[in-house]
């Protein structure tokens, strides 16, 4: 109804000036060899609310898409919610919801799949991270540039809302580091970081030329209690709880001052339901810095002490990850995330510390227990 108020307004302010033709913003316009409708943001509200919106998660068996699947799913229903990987699920995931095959290389299976399970909301996790990234270039740039291309196209020829994470990879030495603001120099030095920066500019060009509802969230490093980092420089953050539960000491990766920006896994995906839910009108940007704690291996140990006091810390620096590491800001700026569309996040250091020891502590239990 709103779109077509608009477009009687337009008409109407058109006759009224004299003029015959329809006037639509640049962003309406659009024509291509690519198959993308040139109206196609007449029909990019997808999701009215007697239709919960039809969601498709790439990349779901990550670190965060099984945990994003069961927050959507809560909300949507758990049909409505289609995890996909290239990787074989294991049975707890399996049995929790739909999941399906989808290699986001094969750009004929990825219509398929959203024109035959209707999708119109797509959360596109998949990716090659910035470690495992600088170890094999070519497979990072077919992934996270190749394969973001097939994503965009399917999203707009299909009217898809699409959500795309960037990170903090996303900016590079000569950004300001503390903190850094959504605006600013990006000139990163991994493959990663180019990849999400090519991923953060092509989704606002498409957004502008198309209409293709994109939005986009510059995470943190991300820290969980019951999934796997997937081969990341902020990895430690995670794998230190783990050896703190299981036998009191860690041998960290990075030097003991190094600072980073770190969000807990629901603040995370908390966050990407709020930016997707947010009318459009509440969106001044496509791409948001979010933003909860910073702190370093150092301070965290710390922390952790709290909870096992004789916690030891050592450091084997690896120089890959200690010079990406550096390069990366060691604040956020969101002040524009949360004066837009209200983002809040609910974990500080201590709550994440407290939470992910109640959780390793109680599989630690189970696990002596058995
Ligand atoms: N975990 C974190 O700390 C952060 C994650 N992000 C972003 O969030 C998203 C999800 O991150 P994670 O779950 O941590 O990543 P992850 O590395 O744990 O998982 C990525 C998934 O992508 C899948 N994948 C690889 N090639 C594929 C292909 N050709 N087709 C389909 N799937 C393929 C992998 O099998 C894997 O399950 C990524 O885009 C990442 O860049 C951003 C900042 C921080
Ligand atoms: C911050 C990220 O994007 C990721 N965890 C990584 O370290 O590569």
């Amino acid at each position: 109804l709103r779109m077509l108020k608009q477009v009687a307004r337009v008409t109407a302010q058109s006759k009224a000036s004299g003029c015959s033709q329809l006037v639509l913003p640049l962003r309406f316009l659009g024509s291509s060899s690519r198959q993308v409708p040139a109206d196609a943001s007449f029909h990019s509200t997808s999701f009215s609310e007697a239709e919960p919106p039809r969601v498709l998660i790439t990349g779901g068996l990550g670190q965060l898409g099984v945990g994003l699947a069961s927050l959507l799913r809560k909300r949507f229903g758990k049909d409505n919610v289609i995890l996909s990987d290239i990787r074989k699920p294991p049975a707890h995931v399996f049995h929790s919801g739909p999941f399906i095959y989808a290699n986001i290389l094969d750009n004929k299976s990825l219509r398929e799949i959203v024109v035959n399970h209707r999708i119109s909301w797509l959360f596109h996790y998949s990716a090659v991270l910035s470690a495992v990234g600088e170890a094999n270039v070519p497979l990072a740039r077919d992934v996270n540039i190749t394969g973001l291309h097939n994503i965009l196209d399917v999203a707009a020829e299909h009217n898809v809302r699409l959500f795309v994470p960037s990170t903090i990879g996303a900016f590079g030495p000569s950004s300001p580091r503390n903190p850094a603001p959504d605006l600013c120099i990006q000139r990163p030095r991994t493959i990663y970081g180019v990849s999400k920066v090519h991923a953060e500019l092509m989704g606002e060009y498409y957004y502008y030329r198309y209409g293709l509802d994109f939005r986009c969230l510059r995470y943190p490093g991300i820290i969980s209690a019951d999934s796997q980092p997937g081969g990341g420089t902020t990895d430690y953050a995670v794998q230190i709880f783990h050896a703190a539960a299981k036998n009191g000491t860690f041998e960290c990766n990075l030097k003991a001052s190094t600072r980073l920006p770190m969000m807990y896994i629901s603040d995370c995906l908390r966050a990407t339901l709020e930016v997707m839910e947010a009318p459009a009108e509440r969106l001044s940007m496509r791409t948001y810095n979010i933003s909860a704690m910073s702190f370093t291996p150092e301070e965290l140990a710390q922390a952790l002490r709290k909870h096992v006091p004789d916690f030891q810390i050592t450091y084997c620096v690896d120089p890959l990850r200690q010079a990406i590491a550096e390069s990366w800001p060691m604040n956020l700026d969101d002040s524009s995330a949360r004066k837009d569309w209200g983002w809040k996040h609910d974990f500080d250091l201590p709550e994440l510390v407290a939470t992910m020891f109640n959780f390793h502590g109680a599989s630690t239990r189970i696990a002596q227990a058995n």
